[in-house]
């Protein structure tokens, strides 16, 4: 389900501050056309945590239409508690296909705890399930054991692996892929190495730009172009690193705008707009890449 370049969209703002819906379906139109597998809707970059009830059924109903009989459409469901994300998943609507469920963040409740949370929510769950492994935002890591239990599960069919590097546990999880259970990419300036060891494809905000080439990456490492791969991977990473100079999204918001892409550049407090010099860098290397 989760191959290939699946983008994790931002959620524009217009000038009053509210949630641009027009262009949240022309960005995400826009990607698919140049090559994305998917739309990840309500991700961290979609900046999640500041919008409300109503907006973030806005966000997903938009996405829904973006995707109807096109593309995979995934959406971020985040909680860190089981039984309001299980009624959460419960009222995700018809036409999305798989929801995006971060580890309990911040509460860490131990190993067993993670699998009893994904358990439970993969019972009541409408549909599949991508696990967020984030260690470093939610708190929680993972042994290798409870990652294939959790991958066993036949609901559960995939997971972002975004542990900020790449480390005998990473190659261990791709060395031995998982029927049914696709493992992606999440952490931006790592996906060419990660598509090497055998990730089937990467979530990532970089990919609203440049979004052929992320997808050229992906196939290059799947028909065993290795230089092609390699030398696409190094230039999207230096594209990829500049986007991630400040906390995400707002470099990239900074870009989009640029390109008139988004009608404002703005993120919600507690995020702070990007600086002018590091919108500035990113634009400069995104027009130097092919
Ligand atoms: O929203 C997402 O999904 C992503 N979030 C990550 C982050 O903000 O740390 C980055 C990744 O590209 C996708």
């Amino acid at each position: 389900m989760l191959k290939g370049i699946h983008v994790p969209l931002v959620t524009p703002f217009d000038s009053a501050g509210e949630v641009a819906v027009d262009a949240i379906e022309k960005l995400g139109r826009h990607v698919l056309d140049n090559g994305a597998d998917g739309l990840v809707a309500l991700g961290t970059t979609g900046e999640v945590a500041v919008l409300d009830p109503e907006e973030r059924s806005r966000v997903i109903e938009a996405c829904v239409r973006v995707c109807a009989g096109r593309a995979v459409l995934t959406v971020g469901v985040t909680g860190n508690d089981t039984r309001s994300t299980a009624r959460a998943l419960r009222e995700l609507p018809e036409g999305v296909h798989a929801a995006l469920v971060t580890v309990p963040y911040f509460l860490r409740p131990g190993e067993r705890g993670v699998v009893a949370h994904f358990e439970a929510l993969a019972e009541e769950a409408p549909v599949p399930l991508v696990i967020y492994h984030v260690p470093y935002r939610t708190g929680q890591t993972l042994s290798i054991a409870t990652l294939r239990r959790l991958a066993a599960h036949p609901r559960i069919v995939g997971m972002k692996y975004a542990v900020g590097g790449i480390d005998q546990d990473t190659v261990e999880l791709l060395g031995e892929p998982i029927d049914g259970f696709d493992v992606v990419g999440g952490d931006d300036v790592l996906i060419s190495p990660m598509l090497g060891l055998g990730a089937t494809g990467g979530i990532l905000a970089s990919a609203h730009l440049k979004t052929e080439m992320f997808a050229n990456l992906v196939y290059f490492w799947r028909t065993g172009d290795a230089e092609g791969a390699r030398l696409s991977g190094h230039t999207l990473a230096r594209l990829s690193a500049a986007l991630f100079a400040e906390p995400n999204p707002a470099v990239l918001k900074g870009v989009l705008h640029a390109q008139g892409l988004i009608p404002t550049p703005d993120v919600r407090l507690p995020l702070l707009p990007a600086s002018a010099e590091a919108v500035a860098r990113a634009v400069a290397i995104h027009d130097d890449t092919w």
